[in-house]
């Protein structure tokens, strides 16, 4: 085995273009794979079994009871159709003439028969309880692993670790979670048979058990040193073909289709597909070689041991150590040891390597629930009339700066607040911050007082409304991307106002089913909106939910100078006198906020209003003078930029 590492390490593996796709923990446990003896292999698969034997339970009890005694009963009755064979051969051997030699022996048969026509009912009802479970454990888990994955922290999603966590989780765990149980439910059928034979075989003749066990040996060395060459395989090309499938998105999804033309990226990135598969088939046909030719040795040394087996029952009955009738049963039990034992050692292997996926499952979700706030003890968020955050600092998990230094803010009922700032500064961080989906490391954000991490989370953003700047266009109609809800719950007063107010009504005007108009292109009478189209439709969202506080971050980047206007104009008057926290760069509209916050570096470095900060001839002073320029030079506006609404 050790020869066998060692020799692959040489193979150069092919130079990528795009390494930083290349690094993977996407199979974190190959290398202690590596290390790991069959022994230990085997020592970890109780407890595996045990937690896939459990979900089974809890997909359908009546199933895995099925699937576990039905196996158990056909594997007690091989062991009886092998004692009532005996007993046939018994009758048919002994002395005396051969009508009451046939005539003894026929109970027997009868028994022998009636047992295999039971033993291949019973093993017809497990394989239907088996078939039946397979589906119910792949819905169980799945449904597990989403709830748990849709409830963690918000920042779980920007650590790497955890996305790859969730992607193998779905990747494979679940997959090979069904495959868990058909192993686990095989192991102890092959088990219990062996069981049955087994004492079948000791009673017939001591020496025989020990035989057994050597016929199979060389076989099961195969098959353990064959699955440990898959697995180092996967080692070897995990990363590659992480690289691989990124690529092959790359290639064939919409989302990257209009600028892999644009740039003429094909030819490039089908070469590096092209190099990064053939790498992939050059080892995997290495590895069938060694697979075959391993397989085969242990098959030649099986037959040879086999046939040893057979030659010391041949002594035995010569020597009149054995009589006839044990010898011939011996030769059936043997043979079916030895094909149960092959069927035991092929599930044990499968189940290991199902239960290396299993495993990633199930942590998975551990660390889900690790990641899942505690529900807050104390209760419903009043009617916003003050926010007020103090000190707040924030680092991005992995991140070796915070975002957020020691930052202060108010923000009262019927405000206009706004957050500017040069790229990065921590607006949005600010604003996501605020809306309760990130908690800080340090400092308060208090709801009235409160703070609100100690309030219903679910009840606080029912009363927060959000304009994203990366907006989420979901698969679904035009009706349910404003409301967010079913069409059962939607307010149409409501949703009016909000199409009216944001400029979506006259996106919907243009669509072919209006507000029943699939917004995804991926799907058949599916429509796509332009970039300003999106933006309405998200503004509409934000407008129709009607919160005690409405965060806009950069809610008019994509639209045109009329659409901005008007929606900056509505702002306030759509907000029905909520807060408004405003995040834009468009300086010349939050010249009629209440406070204007200016943020470098993570800090609050200017607060006021725009006179006042005018006044300061700092940072803000500085950007709102660049924007004005720009606007005086020649005559002619920057196309982002909207006439100043004021003064
Ligand atoms: N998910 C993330 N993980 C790690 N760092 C992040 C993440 N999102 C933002 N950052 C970093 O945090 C800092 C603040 O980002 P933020 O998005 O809050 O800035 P911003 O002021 O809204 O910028 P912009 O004007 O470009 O929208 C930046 O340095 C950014 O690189």
């Amino acid at each position: 085995m050790l020869r066998f590492f060692r020799r692959n390490k040489t193979r150069t593996e092919p130079k990528v273009d795009l390494p930083e796709l290349a690094g993977s923990r996407y199979f974190p446990w190959v290398a202690d794979l590596e290390r790991m003896s069959f022994w230990r292999m085997a020592a970890r698969l109780p407890s595996l079994m045990a937690t896939a034997l459990r979900w089974s339970w809890r997909a359908s009890p009546r199933d895995t009871l099925v699937a576990l005694v039905c196996n158990t009963a056909a594997g007690v009755l091989s062991g009886f159709v092998l004692v009532a064979i005996t007993g046939v051969l018994h009758s048919l051997f002994a002395n005396g003439p051969t009508p009451e030699r046939i005539q003894a022996a026929l109970p027997a048969l009868l028994a022998a028969g009636a047992a295999t026509v039971g033993r291949s009912a019973l093993t017809s009802a497990a394989i239907w309880a088996q078939g039946r479970l397979s589906p119910q454990v792949d819905r169980v888990l799945q449904i597990e692993l989403m709830t748990l994955v849709s409830q963690v922290k918000l920042e779980s999603f920007d650590d790497s670790d955890y996305c790859d966590a969730i992607y193998r989780a779905r990747d494979r765990g679940i997959f090979e979670a069904r495959n868990m149980t058909d192993y686990t439910v095989d192991i102890i059928t092959e088990i219990v048979g062996l069981v049955a034979v087994a004492s079948v075989v000791t009673v017939l003749h001591p020496v025989l058990l020990p035989l057994l066990a050597l016929t199979v040996l060389p076989a099961g060395w195969a098959a353990v040193r064959a699955a440990r060459m898959r697995y180092t395989q996967l080692r070897r090309l995990s990363a590659t073909n992480r690289h691989r499938y990124i690529l092959g998105d790359m290639v064939s999804q919409r989302d990257a289709a209009a600028e892999l033309r644009a740039y003429n990226m094909a030819p490039s990135l089908l070469a590096e597909y092209r190099r990064i598969a053939s790498y992939v088939q050059q080892v995997m046909l290495a590895i069938v070689r060694r697979q075959t030719t391993t397989r085969a040795t242990g098959d030649a040394v099986g037959g040879l041991v086999t046939l040893f087996t057979y030659l010391a029952l041949l002594a035995l009955l010569v020597q009149g150590l054995m009589p006839l009738a044990v010898a011939g049963a011996a030769y059936l039990a043997l043979g079916r040891g030895k094909a149960a034992l092959d069927r035991l050692v092929t599930a044990v292997n499968s189940c290991y390597e199902a239960g290396l996926y299993f495993a990633d499952l199930l942590e998975a979700c551990t660390e889900s629930r690790r990641r899942t706030p505690a529900p807050a003890p104390n209760s419903l968020p009043s009617p916003l009339e003050q926010l007020t955050v103090t000190g707040v600092t924030f680092t991005y998990p992995g991140a070796q700066s915070p975002a957020l230094n020691g930052v202060d803010l108010t923000l009262a009922r019927g405000e206009v607040v706004a957050l500017v700032g040069e790229n990065g500064s921590g607006k949005t961080t600010l604003a996501t911050l605020i809306a309760g989906l990130y908690t800080p490391q340090h400092g308060t954000i208090a709801w009235n007082g409160r703070d609100i991490t100690t309030i219903d989370a679910h009840q606080l953003r029912e009363r927060i409304a959000t304009m994203r700047q990366d907006y989420t266009q979901w698969p679904f109609n035009a009706r349910r991307n404003i409301t967010m809800a079913t069409d059962a719950d939607t307010d149409p007063h409501r949703l009016q106002r909000a199409l009216d107010l944001s400029g979506a009504d006259e996106v919907i005007a243009g669509l072919d089913y209006g507000l029943d108009t699939l917004l995804d292109k991926r799907f058949a009478h599916g429509a796509d909106l332009s970039g300003g189209q999106k933006q309405r439709i998200a503004a509409a969202r934000g407008l129709y939910r009607q919160g005690d506080l409405l965060i806009a971050d950069e809610p008019t980047a994509a639209l045109d100078a009329r659409a901005e206007k008007h929606l900056f104009d509505t702002l306030q008057a759509a907000a029905q006198g909520a807060a408004v926290l405003l995040i834009t760069h468009r300086l010349a509209s939050v010249r009629m906020a209440d406070r204007i916050y200016v943020l470098e570096h993570g800090r609050v470095v200017e607060n006021g209003t725009h006179d006042d900060l005018m006044g300061l001839d700092g940072l803000y002073a500085e950007l709102y003078q660049l924007q004005a320029d720009a606007y005086r030079a020649g005559g002619e506006a920057l196309p982002q930029m909207s006439q100043p609404t004021q003064g």
